[in-house]
């Protein structure tokens, strides 16, 4: 079984991951990883914030020159701005006297009802641990789980396709095209006639005092037949899915394939039909499932969206009410993203890239990578004149 754990506040010294459950002798390169915090860090509308880190991982252990020994791997990113924080952020000894404490709740955070669930009376001690700091965590993660699908093959893309009111349209070309063009767009939009818009869009809501999402694609290439089951609901890909992109800050909606526009259309305008020719196998014109039917891939590009809420803190301040005094306040920020969908299209590779390796490990297993190649490779040729 393929599972992590993350911990870290922050603007604590580091966040740690522990992936344990990786097959041995599987080839890890520090490199990828780095490249892949380097993704997530892009994206015109980020902050000041941004401009402090320049992410990039330790690691602790399970990986002897540069391949994996099927141990627990620890993966560490240093907050470069805990230097600015030591203080107040100290792991030992008493508060300094001049500590402020957050009290003043901000809507569209977690402040609030984390606040009064683990009875704090410092949001601080909420707000540092809810932040999407902590996705560059799940990005160092999801790293290496692709680095496990690319040697099956199986890659994973992603690009914006909405954000805030503009609908990027129609995109021209392969998945691998469409993604080195967003690759290549500093909004990871594929269509270029869109870029300028968007970053114009960015810049007046900034200016406004205001935030913006939207909706991102990740597209998974190369997934075999049988990843998920549709014995149990927990069990079904597209529910793991679903609620891997949702455990992402600030994501509120998620689409499997058609998703929603399923519901508004006839059947026969949704479901694929079914064809089989002696050298492609199986195949279809169409993909509304998304690469999932009964919650079992099928052999196509796993499809799935997911929407993203607006940054919630704004610089036009919203209305809240101070814990300790309970008057209304408005509040003042220092630094905030404007739009951090870009970002957050990274994550989501990362996120859906783990859950498939999940789903990988669960159906072929195997202690090194030789036995879950082995183990793959039966599967393929079992099912290849099925
Ligand atoms: C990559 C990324 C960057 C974010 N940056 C900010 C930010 O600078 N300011 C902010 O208020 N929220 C930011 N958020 C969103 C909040 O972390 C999130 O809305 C908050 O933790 C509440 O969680 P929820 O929206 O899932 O309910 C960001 C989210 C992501 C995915
Ligand atoms: C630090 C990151 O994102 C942060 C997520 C975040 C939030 O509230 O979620 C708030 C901001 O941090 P700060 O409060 O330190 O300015 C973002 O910069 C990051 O993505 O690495």
């Amino acid at each position: 079984m393929l599972r992590y754990l993350t911990a870290g506040e922050s603007h604590g010294p580091q966040l740690t991951a522990i992936i344990e459950g990786l097959p041995a002798n599987l080839p890890l390169s520090i490199e990828k990883i780095n490249h892949q915090l380097w993704r997530r860090q892009q994206g015109f509308g980020r902050g000041g914030r941004m401009r402090i880190e320049t992410d990039q991982v330790k690691i602790g252990s399970g990986i002897r020159f540069g391949e994996t020994s099927g141990m627990p791997v620890t993966l560490v990113v240093e907050n470069r701005d805990w230097k600015n924080w030591e203080q107040r952020m100290a792991i030992e000894g008493n508060p300094p006297d001049d500590l402020e404490i957050v009290t003043k709740p901000r809507p569209g955070h977690a402040d609030l009802a984390g606040a009064l669930k683990y009875n704090q009376t410092d949001i601080r001690n909420v707000l540092e641990r809810a932040s999407a700091r902590n996705t560059a965590t799940l990005v160092a993660v999801g790293a290496v789980a692709r680095q496990l699908l690319e040697q099956f093959q199986i890659h994973v893309y992603s690009h914006i396709v909405e954000l805030g009111p503009i609908q990027v349209g129609p995109v021209e070309g392969t998945i691998e095209e469409i993604a080195a063009r967003a690759e290549q767009s500093q909004v990871r939009v594929a269509n270029p006639e869109k870029e300028q818009e968007i970053i114009k869009l960015i810049k007046n809501v900034r200016k406004e005092g205001n935030s913006l999402g939207g909706i991102f694609e990740v597209v998974v290439t190369g997934v075999p037949f049988g990843l998920g089951s549709y014995a149990m609901p927990d069990r079904k890909l597209d529910s793991r899915l679903a609620g891997a992109l949702m455990g992402i800050q600030a994501i509120k909606g998620v689409e499997i394939g058609m998703g929603f526009d399923a519901a508004r259309n006839f059947g026969s305008d949704v479901h694929d039909e079914i064809f089989y020719s002696p050298e492609k196998g199986y195949w279809r014109g169409t993909n509304g499932a998304g690469g999932i039917e009964g919650g079992v891939s099928n052999g196509q590009p796993i499809v799935v969206r997911a929407a993203m809420k607006p940054i919630p803190t704004l610089y036009k301040p919203l209305r809240s009410v101070d814990m300790r005094t309970k008057e209304p306040f408005e509040a003042s920020i220092e630094r905030s993203d404007v739009c951090a969908a870009p970002a957050a299209a990274v994550v989501g590779e990362a996120i859906v890239a783990w859950v498939i390796a999940a789903a990988f490990m669960e159906k072929f297993g195997g202690d090194s990578l030789q036995e879950t190649r082995a183990n793959y490779n039966n599967f393929v040729s079992m099912v290849k004149d099925r």
